[in-house]
Formats: C-alpha cells, sequence, structure tokens
C-alpha cells in the first residue's frame, strides 16, 4: 500500500487537477506494479541517508524507474535468450544487463536499505549460512526480482484491459470498489486524506477476484517442467495410461488443457468476470461428467514447487486496480480498438504480453 502510495496517489493529495492524461497502458501498468513490488520486497532509501522522508521517496520513484527501464530491455530479450536465439549484439547486451543487475542488487547495497522484506532478507541470510559465495548471492537477487516482477505487471494491464473492455464488468467491480471502501468508513474525494485499503478490504472484493482469476486463465501460460524420479504410469480421466521413464523430462501445459478446456469453461475465450464467483460471493466449483474438478485454473504451477509468491501477488494485482478504480475515470482513447494479439514467443514464460501496446487515458475522479 505504501509503494502504491509513493508511485500512484502521490500527487492527488498535491491537489492534481481533474485533467485528462494519456499513457500506454501496457507500458504503465508494468511500470507501476513492477515499481510497487520492487520497493515493497527490496526495500526502500533510508531518509537519513537521503536527507529527509520527501527526498527518500523521491530517490526510490527515480531509482525504482530505471530500474524498470533496464528490465524490460532484459525482459525483451529473455525468450530469446531461453531458447538461445539471440545475435550476438543482442547476447552481448543480455550479459551487460545481467551484470548491471548483479550490481544494483548485489547483496551489499540491498542490506544498505530500510524495509527490506522478510521474503527477501531471509533467503539472503539462509543462503549466507549455507557458505554460498558472495556473487551467487548477488545472482539469486536478480533471480528473485525476475520470478517476482515478469508476471504481476503484464496481468494487470490485461485485467484493466479487459475491464475497460467490458462496460459491465467495469461498472459492476467498480461498484464493488466503491461499496467496500464505503463500509470501510473511507471516502475518496479531494483534499481527504489518503485511504488505507487492507488485506480484509481485499478479501471482501470477491468481484474482482473472480476477475482477476479469469484474466490469468486468459494469459497465464506456464509450461511446467517436471522430472520423473521414477518409472510411472499415469492414467487419464479419459483411461489413458502414460508410462513415464525414470529419468524423462514431462512438460506440462496447463493453459491448453485446463484453463482454455471447453469441457470445464464454457466458451473459454470470452472474458467473463464473474466465472469464478457465485451471486453470495463464495467461489464456484467446477465439474466435469459429474465429478467435481480439483485442478480448474494453473497460472500458479502446482505441486512442490507452486510458485509461493502467489497470495503476494494476488494482493498487489488486486490492491492495484482497486486504487485504479476508486481514484480515477479511465477510459480507452479508441474505444473500437480491438484487445492487441499476444505475443506467441512467449509461450511457456508466464503470462503473455500483447503484441503491441494500447492508449488509454486516466483523470482523478473527484
Ligand atoms: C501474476 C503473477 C505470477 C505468476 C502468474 C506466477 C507464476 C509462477 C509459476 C507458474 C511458477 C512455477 C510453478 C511450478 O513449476 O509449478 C512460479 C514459480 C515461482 N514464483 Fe511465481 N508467479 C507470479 C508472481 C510471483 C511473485 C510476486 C513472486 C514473489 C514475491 C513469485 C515467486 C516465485 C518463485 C520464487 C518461484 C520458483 C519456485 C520454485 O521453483 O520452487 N512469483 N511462479
Amino acid at each position: 500500500m505504501e509503494s502504491f502510495r509513493k508511485l500512484l496517489l502521490f500527487n492527488l493529495s498535491s491537489g492534481e487537477k481533474r485533467v485528462w492524461q494519456e499513457e500506454n497502458l501496457f507500458h504503465y501498468c508494468y511500470n507501476i506494479v513492477f515499481r510497487a513490488g520492487y520497493l515493497a520486497l527490496y526495500g526502500t532509501e533510508s531518509p537519513r541517508g537521503a536527507g529527509n522522508k520527501e527526498k527518500a521517496e523521491e530517490q526510490d520513484r527515480l531509482h525504482s524507474n530505471q530500474l524498470f527501464q533496464e528490465f524490460r530491455k532484459y525482459d525483451r530479450l529473455f525468450p530469446r535468450l531461453a531458447f538461445s536465439l539471440l545475435p550476438p549484439k543482442d547476447k552481448r547486451e543480455a550479459e551487460r544487463l545481467k551484470r548491471h543487475f548483479w550490481n544494483i542488487l548485489s547483496v551489499k547495497k540491498v542490506w544498505q536499505k530500510d524495509n527490506i522484506s522478510g521474503w527477501i532478507s531471509d533467503q539472503d541470510q539462509l543462503l549466507a549460512e549455507n557458505g554460498v559465495p558472495e556473487y551467487m548471492r548477488n545472482r539469486f537477487m536478480f533471480m528473485l526480482l525476475w520470478a517476482s516482477q515478469g508476471n504481476t505487471g503484464p496481468t494487470a494491464f490485461w485485467l484493466l484491459l479487459y475491464l475497460l473492455k467490458h462496460p459491465e464488468a467495469l461498472q459492476a467491480v467498480r461498484d464493488e470498489v466503491d461499496k467496500v471502501l464505503r463500509e470501510s468508513g473511507q471516502e475518496v474525494k479531494a483534499g481527504s486524506p489518503p485511504v488505507t485499503v487492507t488485506r480484509d478490504m481485499l478479501n471482501q472484493s470477491t468481484l474482482l477476484d473472480s476477475a482477476l482469476e479469469e484474466t490469468l486463465r486468459l494469459v497465464a501460460a506456464p509450461v511446467l517442467v517436471r522430472a520423473v524420479l521414477e518409472d510411472t504410469c499415469l492414467r487419464t480421466s479419459s483411461g489413458t495410461e502414460l508410462t513415464l521413464r525414470k529419468g524423462d523430462r514431462v512438460a506440462l501445459f496447463p493453459h491448453i488443457s485446463v484453463q482454455m478446456n471447453p469441457e470445464i469453461h464454457e466458451e473459454p475465450h470470452k472474458f467473463k468476470y464473474d466465472r469464478f464467483v457465485n451471486p453470495d460471493g463464495t467461489r464456484k466449483d467446477f465439474y466435469r461428467n459429474g465429478k467435481k474438478l480439483k485442478f480448474v485454473n494453473m497460472p500458479w504451477g502446482a505441486g512442490v514447487s507452486t510458485c509461493p509468491g502467489r497470495f503476494f501477488a494476488t494482493a498487489e494485482m488486486k490492491l492495484f486496480v482497486f486504487l485504479m478504480l476508486s481514484h480515477f475515470d479511465l477510459e480507452l482513447v479508441d474505444e473500437e480498438e480491438e484487445i492487441p494479439a499476444i505475443d506467441i514467443s512467449r509461450w511457456g514464460f508466464g503470462t503473455m504480453q500483447p503484441v503491441r501496446d494500447i492508449q488509454f487515458r486516466y483523470r482523478p475522479r473527484f
């Protein structure tokens, strides 16, 4: 909440006029969510070091923005880097970027920050206690940045875009957000103190939750790789038997087998914001051939290596959209513009990205 206040709401309290501002939606969402997540996990500038609180906040804004620009360069190269398809010039650039991050996120620099999250500090301490050399701990820091910040921004983009393209969904989710705020005794008004959105309030936002899950169903497409440790026979629900040999590697792609499966999800290509929620706010159950299904959406993977950041990610993305809807009027610059296609070169790497950006505008609601 503190990071979003610093990045998203700080202009509002200084009496920003109700004028429309235009931005590219993908860039805007990725930028804000990346920076908020980074500051929340890796810590913030100390006011003592910077001179005072305002200067420290300004440095956080500048530094996190620079980090984002470099991260995007690496992010763009990543699929071809992973498939060893980069030409020599891009390969050199990827190498430069990697070294840049190892330096910026080095444990020496990170430990100078205030408010480092327990998630980061505990993991680093564990590595240090187990004798892992410092240069490897620096690399691990970058790995964690990649895992924690590569998917939340793009997912937040798709969620806002789907809402903007489905006015009835936007209205329903905004009404819910306004109601949850009202019931917490708070109000977004020009000149009033900034609101605080708690975990409880996010839990009460069940339509927003369903809209996020629906977005993840449509755009999260990770490949899950598993090593087969012993000879195994898998029986599918249709009765087919699959023999897996010890030493094999299995790649699962639940985006097609589960998330876009018309036997599980009616009209799987459609965005239905309330697909995952009953009218009373409880979570919907899904059935096939009369049997209740356990796996109906797998954006976070499954089993021992299920994404450990899923609760943080969900709270972060919901909070971002909650704040955007409660504080700003939003619209696409061209309401008729089609939703951009997904960039298929990123299949398997988590949340998909669009092939092009799309312009939107926003202004303070009050
Ligand atoms: C929309 C956001 C996110 C999505 C869709 C996502 C998805 C995933 C997936 C599919 C995996 C692999 C799971 C498997 O192999 O079964 C994974 C692993 C991981 N995720 Fe996330 N993630 C997201 C956000 C985050 C965040 C915010 C963090 C940290 C705060 C995080 C930390 C990690 C880590 C450390 C792993 C490696 C786990 C391991 O190998 O044991 N993720 N994530």
